[in-house]
């Protein structure tokens, strides 16, 4: 679209705009000219091992921390100039929670809902406390609570007012799976009554279960952005798998489409494909064309594991273990 119209339609939809993002910490440079957008309503990952930059990334669309060069727009409002605005329409859960150990899970989000001014503020936290299945625990002090109720309470905190937008730093870092799941649930929750969700992990089933986009951090840039589909189709390994009902048809098929791999034991054959719809038919035709039926077919693309080795040549434990 162009003409004014055009330009104000793309600004609403788009809830965070970077340009051209650089920040170092004296001679080192963190992040090395970013750029990404992350559309209204929807949930944007960065993921990255340890030490890629997310946390430094965060800070700055937050407003916490200065850019060395770039831009960056959140809800329209650049974070320099318009830094009141923007920290009014967003809510943060860092890696350091904001939970005060010494007071009550009620007593923290009544503290947060009197820093921002909100009315009602005993119905917010009472609803809240609901929302989050922290009732039971609403007047124990925070100390006592465990590490997967300290993480539901700290984001209880940042959704005290409301935000439009969240920011969430590694949000299930140091989680066991149930309560992993617990804040999964919460983020699908939230995408759905509209908020934003830029979340940073450096789990890549975190990112493939709730992003629509990933961007891939790797020192400092960007190396690969997309849906989890894109980014697995990306790279190579996406093959299909064909089982056959005997022995004789799997020989015939086995003829018949050169370069695939067959297991005599499983009755099946792996064709490597790029899955895409027009390579599927050509190769269901083929079949089909030799009247040979395959009882399974199935596309098989590679996981995000496989996409974070294809794209920075380490896997991202060993980048962790750097
Ligand atoms: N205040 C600082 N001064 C100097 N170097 C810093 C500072 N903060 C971060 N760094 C360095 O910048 C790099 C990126 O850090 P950052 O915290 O943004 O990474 P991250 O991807 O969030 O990793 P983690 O998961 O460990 O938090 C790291 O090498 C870190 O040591």
């Amino acid at each position: 679209m162009t003409g004014p119209l055009g330009i104000v339609a793309v600004m609403r939809n788009s809830a965070i705009a970077v340009s051209g993002l650089r920040k170092g910490y004296g001679d080192k440079v963190v992040l090395d000219g970013i750029d990404f957008d992350v559309a209204a309503g929807s949930v944007f990952s960065m993921l990255g091992p340890n030490g890629a930059g997310k946390t430094t990334t965060v800070n700055v669309l937050t407003t916490l921390m200065k850019a060395d060069g770039g831009t960056v727009h959140v809800a329209g409002h650049d974070v320099v100039t318009a830094t009141k605005e923007v920290r009014s329409l967003i809510g943060v859960t860092g890696q350091f929670a904001a939970v005060d150990e010494l007071l009550t899970g009620r007593e923290n989000l009544q503290l947060m809902a009197d820093l921002k001014r909100v009315r009602s503020a005993d119905r917010v936290v009472a609803r809240l406390l609901e929302r989050f299945d922290l009732v039971k625990s609403a007047d124990k002090a925070a100390s006592t609570y465990s590490g997967g109720m300290r993480r539901k309470l700290d984001l209880a905190m940042t959704l005290v007012g409301n935000p439009q937008i969240i920011f969430l730093d590694e949000p299930t870092t140091g989680l066991d799976p149930r309560s992993r799941r617990t804040m999964w649930e919460i983020v699908r929750d939230l995408v759905a009554d509209g908020t934003t969700i830029f979340l940073t992990t450096q789990y890549l089933e975190e990112a493939d279960q709730l992003a629509d986009r990933i961007a891939v951090l790797d020192q400092g840039r960007i190396v690969a952005q997309g849906t989890p589909e894109e980014l697995k189709r990306q790279i190579p390994g996406t093959h299909v798998r064909l089982r056959f009902t005997d022995l004789f048809e799997l020989d015939a098929a086995a003829q018949v489409l050169a370069g695939a791999t067959r297991d005599d034991q499983e009755l099946t054959l792996r064709v490597p494909s790029d899955g895409g719809s027009r390579s599927l038919r050509a190769l269901l035709d083929r079949l089909d064309d030799h009247m040979i039926s395959a009882e399974e077919f199935s596309v098989h693309t590679p996981d995000l594991d496989d996409v974070f080795f294809a794209l920075t040549g380490h896997t991202s434990t060993e980048a962790i273990a750097k």
